[in-house]
């Protein structure tokens, strides 16, 4: 395989006298290539967090073969660090800088001329209210800081965990649109949800995750169609009569109150023309397609998931956690 980033067997055991021993992830393969949008989906406490971590060598991997851009992870990251930008949960800001002297520090910290600040600003829809201060800024334009700062050297690979965590609706269509017009340039993403639309509105492949194990991977249509399970919705005039014509021409029928699903039908004119021959007519026949959170839940049964509680205003709930990655500026511990 040849990825932009790799990840074959990883394996990490958080070991504590409190809660014992607890297999985080646990043999995780990973693949995305250059130009996706690959979405790293996976219920509260499925192990995103520790996989990007241990990626970016912020915790040490018990097993498995990592590589970022043909760099192997993390020893080997400093080498392809210009390259890449990572923001793993929620970054910390001084509140009395504005985001212009934020990233500006940043900049000439990491080598980047200071003429890229006003660019990366206006990338994130932060040119006009980049002279405020941080510390008023609402959470969804802090999140936007953040990207700007990991945008700063113009990266090949960006790396988001969860960034659409904790923001409101027009937040995160907002930082969609931002990750789209990223891609659109060429960014090659690898963005981390536990929110399935978001997923599935912006990535193009995904990776699902559960108990620390991959369930699913592939281009997020093929793995839909992976579970098209060929139904359609039906009402009809007689929806009794329509539910015993259709079990006898042996379909699978579920019957709702005001309609059925049927089942194992590959063409839905076969459900119009098997009614309509005894007389019972279609008011409407719908094929019901799988979306990702059906799928989700079917793979990862995340109803029952030990979930790992997070708090509602999206601070993590591993307060070391919430750290912004430049690894230009801060390098990289091996
Ligand atoms: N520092 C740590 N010490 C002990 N256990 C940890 C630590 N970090 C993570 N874990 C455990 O590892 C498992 C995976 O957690 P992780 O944060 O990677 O999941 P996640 O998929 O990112 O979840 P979330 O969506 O809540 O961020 C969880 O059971 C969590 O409690």
């Amino acid at each position: 395989m040849s990825g932009v980033i790799e990840i074959e067997g990883l394996r990490k055991t958080f070991r504590s006298l409190r809660r014992g021993r607890r297999v985080a992830v646990d043999g995780f393969d990973l693949l995305v290539e250059a130009g996706q949008v690959h979405g790293f989906l996976g219920p509260n406490g499925s192990g995103k967090t520790t996989t990007l971590r241990a990626l970016l060598g912020l915790v040490g991997a018990d097993e498995g073969r990592m590589t970022v851009l043909g760099a192997r992870a993390p020893e080997r990251l400093p080498q392809v660090a210009g390259r890449v930008g990572a923001i793993v949960e929620s970054p910390q800001f001084f509140g009395n800088f504005t985001a212009y002297r934020t990233l500006r520090l940043l900049a000439v910290a990491g080598g980047v001329p200071v003429s890229r600040v006003d660019e990366v600003l206006e990338q994130v829809g932060l040119g006009d209210r980049g002279h405020e201060r941080v510390k008023g800024y609402s959470l969804g334009m802090k999140q936007r800081l953040a990207v700007a700062s990991a945008l700063l050297k113009r990266p090949e690979l960006l790396i988001l965990d969860e960034p659409a965590n904790g923001l409101d609706p027009a937040g995160i269509r907002e930082m969609r649109d931002l990750v789209r017009a990223l891609a659109a340039n060429g960014v090659t993403v690898l963005v981390s949800s536990h929110i399935l639309a978001e997923i599935q509105l912006i990535c193009d492949h995904v990776t699902i995750i559960s108990r620390g194990r991959r369930v699913a991977a592939g281009r997020v249509d093929e793995v839909l169609a992976g579970f098209d399970r060929n139904e359609c919705l039906v009402r009809a005039d007689d929806l009794a009569r329509a539910e015993e014509l259709l079990r006898a021409a042996e379909l699978t029928v579920t019957a709702h109150a005001d309609h059925l699903v049927v089942g194992g039908v590959p063409d839905p004119a076969l459900v119009n023309r098997t009614l309509g021959e005894q007389g019972v007519w279609v008011r409407e026949l719908t094929p019901v397609r799988p979306d990702l959170e059906s799928v989700f839940l079917e793979l990862t049964g995340a109803g029952q998931h030990p979930t790992v509680p997070r708090q509602a205003d999206g601070t993590p709930h591993d307060p070391a956690a919430g750290q912004l990655i430049d690894l230009d500026i801060r390098g990289v511990d091996a």
